[in-house]
């Protein structure tokens, strides 16, 4: 007890050959293959230090090439089983290395560039000597807890089954699981342990959450007391079924992953390590419930805040997160990740290495014509789609992939959608220019979009058809956990302060709460900006100077030129190419000239 191995361990031992079944090497990017092992390097482009190989060249994976100090590979999780796999192996980089190494104090780090927040104080200096282990946690689990045999194996620790002795769960079955103190060797080691428990007591409650009991701790270790899952991780159901799901069984999977991690975002608490691996079978029924489980990758976050961090596993990685900038969204590319695999059998982004795998992830799109995908609904493909989308604001929210058409069911509850909020509190601090144009643009808008913001303002409980800030704070707070406060969620209520003097009807809600960026990767994106804009042109355009529109989009002077074809000769109002552009705003492409 107490040695921990890393489950990294399996893709040692696979070799490359292993589903090579698809036969078809004219396409690397569809997965069929194994990735090499994480700790075999590919050639010289794996030669990453970790100290002067920018992350995000890609010349070399960010993943040191060995496993660190004191972590033995675990023999595969089930050998034999890779020969009849359709899909590769798991992850070879199980969670980022990264954040392993913040774990267990290496100097060698494999991160570059600014440095995240938390990593301040992850100093040498701290390891060990004097390092403040203690929790605050009950110390006597021993005397609660009759401890039983392994049931899983991670990075970070290894689980346990065990049976309450006394107290509420005498008699019953639990689940343990067990970190070592000794390798916790940083402060933010000590940390990450300490939030994993909070994140875990806080969002404890969801049904398909893992149900947190207690937390106790000894000299030697922390056991984080949670329910037993006895059906098994899905990665274990999608192989034992060939590697693909059904659509309907698909979707009830599905469902679940997206019900719960909205559930987690609404609180602020994004997970970071979706992945088949970690979501448990309640039993071994076929329908049994699933739940999502370790927490030790998750972080809260703020609002408006965008995390830096690279952690996750490779497979699931999403491209924000490669960059280094990400939220909650990046959530969603994993669950985008998870759907490919569940109807196709493959990796939607796979290579030999890990630098190769991010590569793919940066630049590649998934391949969506080869078997099974003609036989796979449109609906399941715009769905995956609309979760692979490179670009983060374009991705669907997980409230709202529920009700989108290949899962659409009436009977559902729709959750509360946090990023409902941060539109309508950009709205109401928006121009009436600026408003004026979305109000035409939600006119447009089609049913399938209407019926997600039909069901978000019925969550806001309208009196007489309307909404005032006091809607959207009590909806807040109806769902609000600990998380949430810990997130600051509820804060971004103030940044929606010009709310509070007035009230929004369904319409003016539809206006200040669709996403351009969203509309945008639709595929009937040109005729509802040709519709909206025919509606802007009779309820909102008007004359705009280029110093008037400049500072309307946060331009400085250098942009003028720029607006030779947006404003018309002919009136003086905005051209249908101004429209669109005025919509999107200033973001990507304009932010990055706006910083040089
Ligand atoms: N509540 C539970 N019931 C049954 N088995 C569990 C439970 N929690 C964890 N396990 C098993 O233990 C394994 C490791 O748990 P967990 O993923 O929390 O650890 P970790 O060290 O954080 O993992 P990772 O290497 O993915 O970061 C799981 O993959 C699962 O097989
Ligand atoms: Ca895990």
């Amino acid at each position: 007890m107490g040695q921990c191995c890393t489950k990294s361990g399996s893709v040692s031992v696979v070799n490359n050959d292993v589903g090579a079944a698809d036969g078809d090497k004219s396409k690397p990017s569809l997965a069929g293959r194994s990735p090499a092992p994480a700790g075999s390097g590919s050639g010289s482009g794996d030669t990453h230090s970790g100290k002067n190989t920018p992350v995000y060249s890609f010349s070399a994976s960010p993943y040191p090439s060995s496993l660190p100090a004191g972590v033995a590979p675990s023999p595969a999780r089930t050998p034999g089983r890779k020969l009849r796999w359709p899909l590769p192996p798991p992850s070879p980089a199980k969670p980022i290395m990264a954040a392993l190494f913040r774990r267990q104090g290496r100097a060698d780090k494999p991160k570059e560039g600014p440095i995240p927040e938390e990593r301040h104080g992850g100093d040498e200096g701290e390891r060990e000597s004097g390092l403040d282990k203690n929790f605050g946690y009950g110390k006597n689990f021993g005397a609660k807890f009759e401890i039983g045999k392994e049931v899983g194996r991670g990075h970070f620790g290894h689980t346990c089954w065990a049976k309450g002795k006394k107290g509420e769960l005498k008699g019953q079955p639990v689940a343990v699981k067990i970190i070592s103190k000794a390798k916790m060797t940083t402060a933010i080691a000590v940390e990450d342990v300490r939030r994993e428990v909070k994140i875990l007591k806080a969002l404890s409650g969801h049904k398909n959450l893992i149900k947190f009991h207690d937390a106790f701790e000894d000299v030697n270790n922390v056991y984080i007391v949670m329910e037993l899952c006895e059906g098994g991780e899905l990665l274990d159901r999608i192989l034992s079924r060939g590697g693909r799901y059904t659509e309907e069984d698909a979707k009830t999977i599905v469902v679940q992953i997206l019900s719960v991690v909205s559930f987690c975002h609404l609180q602020g608490v994004v997970h970071r390590d979706l992945k088949p691996e970690n979501f448990l079978f309640t039993t071994r029924d076929e329908d049994a419930t699933m739940k999502v489980i370790d927490f030790g990758l998750s972080d809260f976050v703020r609002p408006d805040q965008r995390l830096n961090d690279i952690v996750g596993s490779a497979y699931y990685v999403s491209p924000e997160v490669l960059h280094r900038s990400y939220s909650l969204e990046a959530d969603l590319w994993s669950i985008g990740v998870i759907t490919y695999i569940l109807l196709c059998g493959s990796r939607p982004f796979w290579a030999r290495t890990e630098s190769g795998i991010f590569r793919s992830v940066i630049r590649a799109d998934p391949n969506f014509d080869d078997t099974p995908w003609p036989t796979v609904s449109p609906e399941a493909k715009d769905f995956v789609k609309r979760l692979l989308n490179k670009d983060h604001r374009k991705r669907m929210t997980a409230a709202q992939a529920l009700t989108h058409p290949w899962l659409r069911d009436e009977s559902r509850a729709v959750p509360l959608d946090i990023s409902i909020y941060k539109l309508v509190k950009s709205y109401v601090r928006a121009s009436p220019l600026k408003r004026a144009a979305l109000k035409a643009l939600s006119k447009a808008i089609t049913e399938d979009e209407l019926i997600y913001l039909r069901a978000q303002f019925r969550l806001l409980d309208p009196k007489h058809g309307f909404v005032t800030l006091e809607n959207f704070r009590t909806a807040l707070m109806r769902n609000s956990t600990d998380a949430m406060r810990e997130s600051r969620v509820p804060d971004i209520l103030n940044l929606m302060e010009p709310l509070s003097s007035k009230k929004m009807d369904f319409e003016e809600f539809c206006a200040a709460a669709i996403s351009t960026y969203q509309l945008e990767a639709l595929e009937g994106w040109e005729k509802i900006a040709s519709t909206a804009f025919a509606i802007f042109e009779n309820e909102g355009n008007r004359v705009i100077s280029v110093e008037e529109l400049a500072q309307e989009m946060n331009l400085g002077p250098t942009a003028y030129p720029l607006f030779n074809d947006w404003i018309r000769n002919s009136d003086g109002k905005l051209s249908f190419l101004g429209y669109t552009k005025f919509l999107h705003g200033v973001t990507i492409r304009s932010s990055n000239t706006r910083r040089r």
